[in-house]
Parts: structure tokens; sequence; C-alpha cells
């Protein structure tokens, strides 16, 4: 088919769409009015007759029926809306790929057309697009021309591809089409990869690899591990892999059952975009922080992963940092997980502290009667099933203290606090019943009033509060005596147990804590979740990895990362990214192709990465990094002042200034933004948009930029071994140019690359 054919066919579905559309704007309006006239008129057709008991549940099932209407009218409509919208993003580019494929050597091949959904011809016979998720199109990403195959739900097609094609369509417009290979338009990837930068990113439906075609179908894995090199498309892979789920299960999942941690709240909204323009609605995403933010009780904070960061590079001469990093590796570890199941274990039989149940400062039932219950029941039933059976004994204790209550004098005084509605209701109750009425009436108010009185205590008993976890996690280092001292012990032991008396969770307690409170509590196992999805996982800690699995046992996980890119040094160890160190069934894509950054980048970059990883670059061309050693009589600010210019006439819109700490970072952009018009983004900054930023690593994690200026690359800012992973990450968020200023001597890493891979210029 040459071009004008393909365009004429273009113009044909382009023709369908349309009909389809004005199809359904006319039903859609025909059904909006309907639904307009049913909440305006809602109550007219209802039925309220409030006399008597019989007339009351006519009532409700009357508004039941007629809310029920309105509410399958609104999905109706809803889905016309979806369709409506699937429809507009077919009408502007209906598909970008196109496959030929026969089963038989002599049958006619067929055409398949892939897009980003479904659409059958007026007939409702042929498909003239396939959504990209549909298992025959699975072929296009996965073969070149000749013998090939497809799974379907419950076979295996095999057959020859005689062609395949790839289109750019833009409003309705061939832009360009060309046939091809395997790789999927090397054409079309340098097309997508030479843009500048994006504030959000942007679905690579139409260029998805092989490789990462694995990640995305993957059925089989409870546990899928990728470790891929920096820009590789982990993170486009994942959020195409959510957008493949939510299609091949529709029936079974949708978007609440899906989780993903993502690494900080800038990464959140830069990648909000990509699951609606692949007309699939956004799945629950949090950082892990507010994930165990949200589980804890309010009067206790906790460190944030970037105020631990900050302390570990910026604390180093405070008398406590030895000790401080020792914990931080301790905590970390399955060692200290050990420990803890050890105390969990004596706390069984002795050593929980409990609180009072106490009622206007009065104790009503107290700790130690609690604990004697508690340590009464037999010793072999778990300890939530224990605390289960506490919560039910002390809500009946309470039931007879609650009769008590009743009759004393304190609570006459409340009845005449009561307002005049509950007079009310205490007296239409009372004419239903005969007798003598002053008496009863009495009776009835103090039953009110004792039952709101008592409602917020059984409600505490509910949430468990008679338990102090706090104080029996503390004990752990006050007076517990561990059968085998870990190294350090003491020194962990004092900062732990100062931290903890003043309601403070540091970063790496904070999972341990709150295993802790599962353990004794009760996992409150969200079996909602089928799936989670965690990026950045070389960033977690083995006892963090060891929590989730024991908050979530049954879901299934896809954990994405790269070992290179571990900015926090504790990690690094018993990380699942690193092969054997996990005992659980699972599988393991590596990803070693680097699509974001030019050739000339990822060349420099490679060889100072902190671990031996093969990284191969697409080959795509630019400038080679340049090492910016400021001129003999020119202070730092003019350099990079002078360098943003230069970068800003190659055309960049979006270039960073990434700091190695959030301090270096706030003290730069004070100099700077006289000079120069320049956005600072803090932990705080939830989106970006096209300028020059100023930001330190960590919270540049995920997200990339036309260009890269690292302003203190020098030996003494990046000194540290632990600095590489930092140092590495930073280079690499870089897509087109890289410029590394060394005021001083430049830092090992940038001494580590190959000379011929840079260039060293001074400004
Ligand atoms: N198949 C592809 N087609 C088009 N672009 C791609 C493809 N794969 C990756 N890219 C692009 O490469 C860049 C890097 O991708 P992504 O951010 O997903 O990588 P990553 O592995 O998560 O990176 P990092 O670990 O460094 O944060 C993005 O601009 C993305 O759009």
């Amino acid at each position: 088919m040459s071009r004008e054919a393909e365009q004429k066919r273009v113009n044909e579905v382009i023709k369908e769409i349309t009909k389809k559309e004005e199809k359904l704007y006319t039903k859609g309006s025909g059904l909006k009015d309907t639904i307009i006239n049913l909440r305006e008129n809602f109550w007219d057709d209802v039925t309220v007759n409030l006399e008597e008991l019989d007339d009351i549940i006519e009532t409700q099932a009357s508004i039941k029926q007629q809310a029920e209407l309105l509410i399958e009218r609104e999905q109706v409509h809803g889905n016309i809306d979806k369709e409506l919208k699937k429809l507009k993003r077919l009408k502007d580019s209906p598909y970008f790929g196109r496959i030929d494929f026969r089963e038989k050597p002599d049958d006619e091949p067929e055409y398949i057309y892939i897009g980003t959904a479904s659409m059958m011809d007026q007939e409702q016979e042929n498909f003239l697009i396939y959504d990209w998720r549909a298992p025959i199109s699975s072929l296009y990403y996965d073969y070149a021309p000749g013998s090939a195959q497809y799974k379907t739900v419950d076979d295996t097609i095999t057959g020859e591809i005689t062609l395949k094609r790839q289109f750019i369509i833009r409003d309705g417009k061939i832009k360009s089409v060309f046939d091809t290979g395997l790789t999927i338009g090397d054409q079309l990837l340098q097309e997508a990869l030479g843009d500048n930068a994006s504030t959000s990113m942007k679905s690579i439906v139409a260029t998805i690899q092989k490789e990462q075609n694995k990640i995305i179908r993957n059925e089989r894995s409870n546990l899928l591990i990728v470790q891929g090199v920096a820009g590789s498309g982990k993170t486009s892979a994942v959020l195409q892999r959510i957008a493949y789920l939510l299609y091949r299960f529709r029936n079974e999942l949708n978007a609440a059952n899906l989780l993903l941690f993502s690494p900080n709240p800038l990464f959140s909204s830069y990648i909000a975009n990509v699951l609606p323009e692949l007309g699939e609605e956004n799945i629950s995403q949090s950082t892990f922080y507010d994930f165990l933010k949200n589980r804890i009780s309010n009067d206790i904070t906790i460190e944030s992963p970037f105020a631990q960061m900050e302390y570990t590079l910026t604390a180093t001469n405070r008398p406590e940092f030895g000790a401080r990093l020792a914990n931080m590796t301790y905590k970390s570890s399955l060692e200290y997980k050990s420990l803890l199941d050890q105390y969990i274990e004596d706390l069984g039989h002795e050593g929980i502290h409990f609180r009072n149940i106490t009622l206007h400062q009065e104790t009503l039932i107290s700790k130690e009667q609690i604990s004697e219950y508690f340590y009464s029941i037999d010793k072999e039933i778990s300890l939530p099933n224990r605390m289960e059976s506490v919560a039910r004994w002390l809500l009946q204790t309470l039931r007879k203290v609650q009769q008590e209550e009743k009759n004393k004098d304190w609570i006459i005084e409340k009845v005449e606090l009561l307002d005049k509605d509950d007079y009310l209701e205490a007296y239409h109750a009372l004419q239903r019943d005969d007798g003598d009425e002053t008496v009863q009436e009495e009776d009835f108010l103090r039953k009110e009033v004792v039952k709101r009185q008592f409602a917020p205590i059984k409600k505490r008993i509910k949430r468990y509060a008679f338990v102090n976890i706090l104080a029996s996690y503390r004990e752990l280092f006050r007076t517990w005596e561990p059968l085998e001292r870990p190294d350090d012990w003491e020194e962990i032991r004092s900062l732990t147990a100062a931290s903890l008396s003043k309601k403070l969770l540091t970063w790496e307690e904070a999972a341990p804590y709150l295993y802790f409170k599962e353990r004794l509590l009760g996992a409150s196992n969200d079996r909602s979740v089928r799936h989670l999805f965690i990026d950045e996982a070389q960033d977690y800690s083995a006892f963090q990895f060891a929590f989730i699995r024991h908050l979530f046992p049954y879901t299934r996980m896809t954990l994405l990362g790269d070992v290179n890119q571990a900015i926090y040094a504790y990690s690094a160890d018993e990380n699942p990214l690193i092969p054997d160190s996990l005992e659980q069934n699972h599988e393991r894509i590596i990803l070693n192709k680097s699509y974001r950054s030019t050739k000339q980048i990822v060349e420099f970059t490679q060889k100072f990465a902190p671990h031996n990883t093969s990284i191969e670059p697409f080959e795509r061309d630019g400038d080679k990094p340049q090492v910016i050693k400021p001129a003999y009589n020119s202070n730092i600010t003019e350099t990079l002042i002078k360098d943003i210019k230069q970068l800003r006439q190659k055309g960049h819109e979006t270039i960073a200034l990434i700091c190695k700490t959030a301090k270096e970072s706030s003290e730069l952009f004070q100099t700077l933004k006289d000079k120069v018009s320049i956005r600072e983004i803090t932990e705080q900054t939830y989106t970006f948009e096209k300028g020059l930023l100023i930001l330190p690593v960590y919270l540049a994690k995920g997200i990339e930029f036309d260009a890269v200026i690292i302003p203190d690359a020098s030996q003494e800012n990046y000194g540290q071994e632990s600095d590489r992973g930092l140092f590495y990450t930073a280079c690499t968020r870089a897509m087109h140019d890289l410029h590394v200023v060394t005021p001083g001597k430049p830092c090992k890493f940038v001494n580590e690359a190959k000379q011929e891979t840079f260039e060293i210029t001074n400004i």
C-alpha cells in the first residue's frame, strides 16, 4: 500500500470515527437531559410519608429506587463520555503501527492496525484498529518480519509477519510512514528522544522495545524484579504495564486495586499524565513516607527520608553522627527484624504496656487489670487474637460500668445540659410507652447521657488504643536484654530511647516501629491491593521490603530500580535488585539500554557508575559533556550564569542545577535568584514548569531535563565513596547536555571517566 493509499485508509477510519461520535453525542445529550430532569424532579417521583413505620419503609424504598435509576443513567452517561474521549484521541492519531500477518503460507495476510484503543467497523465485524494491548498486537513489539507467534488466552497462534510498518499521524494526517525490522522505529525513537524534555512524562506506546514489552506483558510472576540502567525506560514500562493489566484483567481489576510507590511528590505529578493519555484512570500513588505516615498516630512524628539524607550528608561533625549511621545500618537490616521478632516473642509472656481506661480522669479499668487479663489468656494464641479477646472483654466490662455510672449523681448534671431535640426525642420515645412518665423520662435521659459519654471510650477500645505501642517499643531500648548484643548496641540503644521519648521516629525506625505495631495488633493487610509497583526500589532497605511483604502477603509485586542509583548507603545490602539477595521465587528482567541521554553522556557516566553493569547507549548524538573549570579570576556565580546563557542559546528549555544537598541548593539559589529567573525545588514542591530549576539530587530522582549543570563537582563536595551513587544519579538526569562545574580539584568520579569522553573548558 502506498502512502496515498494509507492516507486514504486513515481518512476512511476518521470518517467512521466521526459517525460514531455523532451517534454518541445524540445519545449522550438525550441522556444528559434525562439526568438533569431526574435530579431536578427527584422528590416529585418519590412518595414521602413518615407517619407510620410501614410508610417510612415504603418511603425509603421509593427513594432507593429513584436513586438507583439516577445512578444507572449517570453510569451510562459516564461510559459515553469515556468512549467520546477515546474517539477524540483516535481521531487525532488513529494508529501508529501495522503488521500484515498470515497463519498459513497460502493465506492472504490480514492487516492489523495498532493504536491506543480498539475500534470496529459499523457492522461490528472487523477491527479497524486493534488496541496495543490485544494479544495479536504483541506481534508488533516482539518480532521482525518472518515467523512469529502470539499467545491468546488459551492458545498459541503461529504464522508469518509479511510486513511491519510504522506511522506518525497527527491531526489525521500521516506525517511519516516507514517499514521496519525488529527494533521499532529507530527513526521514531530518534524523534521522540531528540525532543525537548517535558514537564510531564509521555507514553511510549508507539515505540515499546522488546525487552520492555516483557515487563509490560508479564502475567505469570508474583514478584517481578527489574534492574534497569538509568534511562532504560523502567518508569515508562511500569506505567504501560499498569495500562496493560487494567485492560487484560478488566473484569477483575480496576484502578483502585493497584498501588504505586513513587520516590517523591514531584515524580508523582510528573507521571500523572501517562495513564489518562492511554485512556486509563490514574491509580493510587503514594510515597512510602506518606504511606507510613498515614498508619501512625498523629502525635508521633516521622522524619522524612529526605531529612535523613540531608542529615547524613551535612551533619558529619555532630557528636552522635557515628551512632546515627550505625543505627541506620542496623535498623535497615533483616538482622534487626530477627531481634525485633525475638522481642515480640518475649512480649507474649510479659512486658506489653497498656493504658488505663478513664472517664473524666477517673480510672474505670486500670492498665494492671488489662495486663493481668491479657497475660491470663493462653500463650499459644497469637498476640493479635489475644488483643481481640481483651477488646471484647473490655467492652463487656465497660457495659457493666456504664450501667453503674448511669445512676450516679454527675449524670444528672449532664442531663441538664442536653438540648431541646434530645428532650423531644425522649418525649417521643416515652409516648410509645405507658407507665410512670417522670421516672421513665429521667431514666431515658440518663441512659442517653451515659451512652454518649462512653461512646468515645468504646471507639478507642475498638481501635486498640488501650495498648501503649510506643512505650512497649521503647522498652526494647531501655530494659530489654537481647540474647546476643548487636554491634554498637549501647549507642543505638541510647540514641533510639532518646528520640522515642520525644515521640520522634527517625526514618530508619519508621518501618520497624510499624512492623512492631502490626505484629502486636494484627496486620491490617490490605487485600484490596492486588498489584503493587515500587519504583526506585534500590532506595528501600531490606527491612522496609520485609515490612511491605508482611503488609501485602497476597499482592503481586513489580519492583523496578537501578543499583547504580542507590543514594542511601544502607539500602545497598540485601536489596532485592542485587542478584542472590532474595530467597523468594521471583523473575528478574535486566534492561541495559539507556534511552534518555545522548551516547556521549552515557559514555562519560558509565565509567564511574557504582556497579560494573553493562550500559548500552541508544545511538543518539550530542555534544560531549563539559567539565568546566571556572576561569582564574571569575567567581562561581558568574561562571554559572554564563553557562546557563550558553545552554539557553542551544534551545534548551528545561535546565536543572542539580546539587548534592538541599543546603547547597538553597544557598546557591539565594545567590542566583536576583541575577537569573530560577525556581527552587524543595520537598514541598509538587509540580514544575519549564525553565531554570535548582534542586538537590534526591528530588530529581526519576525525572529528566534537557540540560543538567552540576554546580559543584569538586573533590571537596563529592569526596566520599558513598557519594558515587548521588553523583551518578545527578549526571544521568541529562538528556542532551551535561555540564560539570569544578571549582577546585574535580572529584574523583570525573577523573575516573575516560579522558576522551569529555571536554574541559574554562568559563
Ligand atoms: N521505548 C521507548 N520509546 C520512546 N522513549 C523511551 C522508550 N523507553 C524509554 N524512553 C524514554 O527514555 C527516557 C527515560 O525513561 P524512564 O524515565 O522511563 O527511564 P528509567 O529507567 O525509569 O530512568 P531512571 O532510572 O534513570 O529514572 C524517557 O524520556 C522515556 O520517554
